[in-house]
Order: C-alpha cells, then sequence, then structure tokens
C-alpha cells in the first residue's frame, strides 16, 4: 500500500489523505521566533535523569534510526520543565538533509539546521506508550538541534552502529548507551503544544526544544546519509531529508524557560 514517507509521491504535502489531523490545530513541527516566544517565570528547570542500562536496541525503521530504551520502570525520566508528573523515556531518533543546509524540523527565525534530535517520553499517569500517544498531555518530546562543527565523540557510538542496521528493517543490540552525553550544556527551552511530526500526527506532544544546539562534524553527517529508506530486497534508496517542514502556528504561543 501507500505507505507514508519523505518522497514525491508519499511525503508531507500528501500525509492529509490518509490522515486528516495534518491540518489540526496543533501540529508540528512550527517555526520558533524567539523575539515572540513568551518568557514564563513559572517553567521550572527541565530534569532529565536517563539510565543507560535500559538502552536496548538501534532500528531503522524505514523513517529514521532509533534507539529504544526499556520503559517498565522510572529509569529514564523527564520530570519539571513545562510538565507535571513523570514522563519515561520510550525512544530517540533523528531526522536530518541531504546536505547541510537542511534537515531539522523546527526552525528558528526560519534557520534549518543540518540534523534534529528526538527524544520521546510518554506520561506515566497512563499505562503505556501506545495509550499515552492519543492522549492530549500523553507525550514529551525534547528536540535537540545539531549543528556543523567538531566531531561529537557521543554521537559517534551512534554511528558507529549504523552500518549493521544500513536497510529498512534491520536492526540491532545496542546496550549500556547513555543520552544525557547527546545534550547540550544547559537546558533552556522553548516550549509549546505539538504534534507527531509523522503519521499519526497525533496531536499529543507537548514539545521542549533546547536553545543549544550540539556539534556533529561533516564526517558524522554523511555516516546518517549513508543509511537506506529501502529494504535489502529494494533498490537503494539514500535515508535522506526525513523531516516535515513547519506548520501554521495556528492559536498557539510559544514560551521560554529563560528570559
Ligand atoms: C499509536 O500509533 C502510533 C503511535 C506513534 C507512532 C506510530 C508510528 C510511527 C511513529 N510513532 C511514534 O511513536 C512517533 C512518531 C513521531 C515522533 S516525533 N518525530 O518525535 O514527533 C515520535 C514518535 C504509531
Ligand atoms: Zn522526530
Amino acid at each position: 500500500p501507500n505507505e507514508w514517507g519523505y518522497g514525491a509521491n508519499n511525503g508531507p504535502d500528501t500525509w492529509h489523505e490518509k490522515f486528516p489531523i495534518a491540518n489540526g490545530p496543533r501540529q508540528s513541527p512550527i517555526d520558533i521566533v524567539p523575539s515572540e516566544a513568551q518568557y514564563d517565570p513559572e517553567l521550572r528547570p527541565l530534569t532529565l535523569r536517563y539510565d543507560p542500562s535500559v538502552s536496548l536496541d538501534i532500528i531503522n525503521n524505514g523513517h529514521s534510526v532509533q534507539v529504544t530504551f526499556a520503559d517498565d520502570e522510572d529509569k529514564s525520566t523527564l520530570t519539571r520543565g513545562p510538565v507535571t508528573g513523570t514522563y519515561r523515556l520510550k525512544q530517540f531518533h533523528f531526522h536530518w538533509g541531504s546536505s547541510d543546509d537542511k534537515g531539522s524540523e523546527h526552525t528558528v527565525d526560519g534557520k534549518l539546521y543540518p540534523a534534529e534530535l528526538h527524544l520521546v517520553h510518554w506520561n506515566t499517569t497512563y499505562p503505556n506508550f501506545g495509550e499515552a500517544a492519543s492522549k492530549s498531555d500523553g507525550l514529551a518530546v525534547v528536540g535537540v538541534f545539531l549543528e556543523i562543527g567538531n566531531e561529537n565523540p557521543q554521537l559517534q557510538k551512534v554511528l558507529d552502529a549504523l552500518e549493521a542496521i544500513k536497510a529498512k528493517a534491520t536492526q540491532t543490540t545496542f546496550a549500556n548507551f547513555d543520552p544525557t552525553l547527546l545534550l547540550p550544556s544547559t537546558l533552556d527551552y522553548w516550549t509549546y503544544d505539538g504534534s507527531l511530526t509523522t503519521p499519526p500526527l497525533l496531536e499529543s506532544v507537548t514539545w521542549i526544544v533546547c536553545k543549544k544546539s550540539i556539534s556533529v562534524s561533516p564526517a558524522q553527517m554523511e555516516k546518517f546519509r549513508g543509511l537506506l529508506f529501502s529494504t535489502e530486497e529494494e533498490p537503494e534508496c539514500n535515508m535522506v531529508d526525513n523531516y516535515r517542514p513547519p506548520q501554521p502556528l495556528k492559536d498557539r504561543k510559544v514560551r521560554t524557560s529563560s528570559a
């Protein structure tokens, strides 16, 4: 069937056909305009506590490269920040471009970054991820921009695993990985109510986009681009430009944690 993707015939402009929420009131990503973000003194510091012992495996799911975590205990959590309660880390993944001038989903004053990291958490008020994904306060995703600079040694651990998962629907074990080391030095953030940026585009995400970026070298960007959208049986199709462009802000405000 016509599985969604990022190509000319199945890309973001076609998603509304099967997922009409694509034109909904709180879609993601958005263009963040820092001068219009409202400082909210009630926003608390973002508290991310990750335990490397719950990292499980790394997967090429045909849309991105994803590292999944065991989420049956409160071992890797997001608390405070704009959320109430405890959210558990389920997975992280990336979006990137075919060249260094594009690739991020969120933009800042229209600026695109070469890649964007998403750390996906679900609200433990609900029994599991799938249930939480359909609730307005069910998910919290931390977005981190990658900017061209020095080689990033923690990121290199992820990139070294990519040779084993070049094709869609391949995976390999990925133990003892600490995503804390992928985070920027300070966790000042913008936050707004949004959605998943891929189908099913559910409007259940509290977005927390870090103001500071992390570095990635040009050679490291090339490693992401060596992945394939295609399975081992199909003609090779490089996994690049797997990002949705910014969506209308509509009736939303972006708040900031720091003045
Ligand atoms: C309830 O059915 C679902 C729910 C979620 C699904 C999904 C299929 C793909 C990705 N997801 C995701 O979990 C997902 C999709 C997008 C993102 S994103 N890019 O961080 O907004 C995070 C997570 C199906
Ligand atoms: Zn994402």
